[in-house]
């Protein structure tokens, strides 16, 4: 970690950028070591947080024999005598008697001493008296078959989504214990940039204000309308105050645009008025260079995190895949994410001792990458047709047919249908 403190001054002397593997380790271990608090949350409102305890269950699963027909709970070798009924939910008198049968239904208890369960449409009921012939399969699910009691069903560290939350609740959890979805924020720098109407006279749009907040949500943040803030003024003392402000209530903000050493670029000389310490002070990675992390110390001694995304939108996007991504994951307790690899239809130009982050559109069925237009770091067009980036290691480039990590667009399902 840099303690770099005069952002302009002796650049001579400033680290030189990390490698973006590197970048991502780092920024994933400083992530896990600020973990987010553990909180019990009812089940009901635990989707999209992360276990910070395995999973366990309470018994065993099923808890009790269970029919898995209608039909025949019998005992002995038959024809058998109706003694009785036993329905999904109540607990079953032992069947004593051999020759003997209570009718059951699916999910209910199976009784003690039944032998065999018979499905209703293979048997025959003439006047109490029940014939047929039970299967040789089981017709019943044994306690245990699908997990014993304390088993661990799922490690700490796994996202909770509707099958965890399912699956919690066929074990006996009114609560689990999780990590909160870490509260992010967004300044947006940039006198230049309108909120409305088309660009014009030297004005741009912008276009990170509307964007980055829906992509942070879905990394999990939270992202309130309150939290993004901008264009915020072009002055060092309201990019202080929009940060300070921003920190009272983020795990992470975010900040677009003034990374560079421009005039009016004052990311740096605000995160050295609050103090704080670079994580990672530019990436050599192309698009997206001079992407940073920083971290400060809240009042509660708690880490905080400012990620300055640059302003070139397309370089924002890349910071946010590269170093946003493995920090949230850390900060959820999550493992890193791995790297899903691809084919690449067609060559990729290597961007020297930097690596390279192309964008791709990908056929998941053939696991195939191919390349898509429109690139520039000051484009969108190409992110809005792209599954993610194909990434092309310092030194080497890229031809048809080479195995290539693929970082990818936190999309979903269905969202690039092709
Ligand atoms: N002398 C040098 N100049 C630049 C270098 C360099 O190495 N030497 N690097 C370039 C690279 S690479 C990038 S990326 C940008 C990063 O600049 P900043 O992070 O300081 O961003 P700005 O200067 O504020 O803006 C850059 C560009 O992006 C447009 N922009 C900014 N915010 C938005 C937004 N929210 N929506 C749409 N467009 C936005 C802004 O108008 C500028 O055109 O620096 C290069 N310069
Ligand atoms: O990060 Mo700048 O990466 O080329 O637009």
């Amino acid at each position: 970690m840099s303690t770099e403190t005069a952002p302009n001054a002796d650049r001579v002397s400033a680290p030189p950028p990390a490698g973006w593997e590197e970048a991502r380790s780092r920024v994933y271990a400083v992530g896990l070591a600020a973990a987010l608090p553990t909180v019990a949350r009812p089940l009901v409102d635990t989707d999209g947080s992360t276990l910070a305890e395995p999973l366990t269950t309470r018994t065993d699963l099923p808890a009790f024999p269970t029919s898995s027909v209608d039909g025949w709970a019998v005992r002995g070798s038959g024809p058998w005598r109706v003694v009785g009924r036993v329905l999904a939910g109540s607990t079953p008198a032992p069947l004593t008697e051999d020759d003997t049968t209570v009718e059951i239904a699916t999910g209910a208890m199976v009784p003690e001493g039944a032998t065999a369960v018979l499905r209703v449409e293979e048997s025959k009921n003439a006047d109490g008296l029940v014939s047929g012939v039970p299967r040789s399969t089981p017709e019943w699910r044994k306690p245990g078959e699908e997990a014993y009691a304390d088993e661990v069903l799922l490690p700490a560290g796994t996202p909770v989504d509707p099958a965890v939350i399912g699956l919690a609740a066929t074990c006996g959890h009114d609560t689990l214990r999780v990590r909160r979805a870490p509260r992010a924020a967004l300044l947006v720098f940039g006198d230049e940039l309108l909120t409305a109407g088309p660009p014009a006279a030297g004005r741009v749009r912008d276009a990170l204000g509307p964007s980055v907040p829906a992509w942070l949500r879905r990394y999990g943040c939270q992202v309130r309308p309150s939290d993004v803030v901008g264009p915020v003024a072009d002055t060092l003392p309201a990019h202080v105050a929009a940060l300070r402000s921003a920190l009272t209530n983020a795990d992470l903000v975010c900040t677009t645009g003034g990374t560079m050493n421009g005039p009016v670029d004052h990311l740096h000389p605000t995160l050295e008025a609050l103090g704080a310490d670079y994580v990672v002070n530019t990436v050599a990675v192309r698009p997206g260079f001079p992407m940073l992390l920083a971290r400060l110390t809240g009042p509660d001694g708690r880490a905080r995190f400012v990620a300055g995304l640059p302003g070139n939108p397309q370089s924002a996007i890349v910071a946010l895949v590269s170093l946003v991504a493995p920090l949230l994951a850390g900060l959820q307790g999550r493992s890193m994410p791995v790297l899903p690899q691809a084919t690449l239809a067609e060559a990729v130009p290597g961007r020297g001792d930097h690596t390279h982050l192309a964008l791709v559109r990908l056929d998941r069925a053939a696991g195939v990458a191919f390349p898509v237009r429109h690139v520039g770091s000051a484009m969108l067009r190409g992110v809005a047709g792209a599954d993610g980036f194909a990434v092309i290691r310092p030194g080497t480039s890229g031809a048809p047919g080479d195995r290539v990590p693929i970082v990818p667009l936190p999309l979903f399902p269905g969202e690039r249908a092709s």
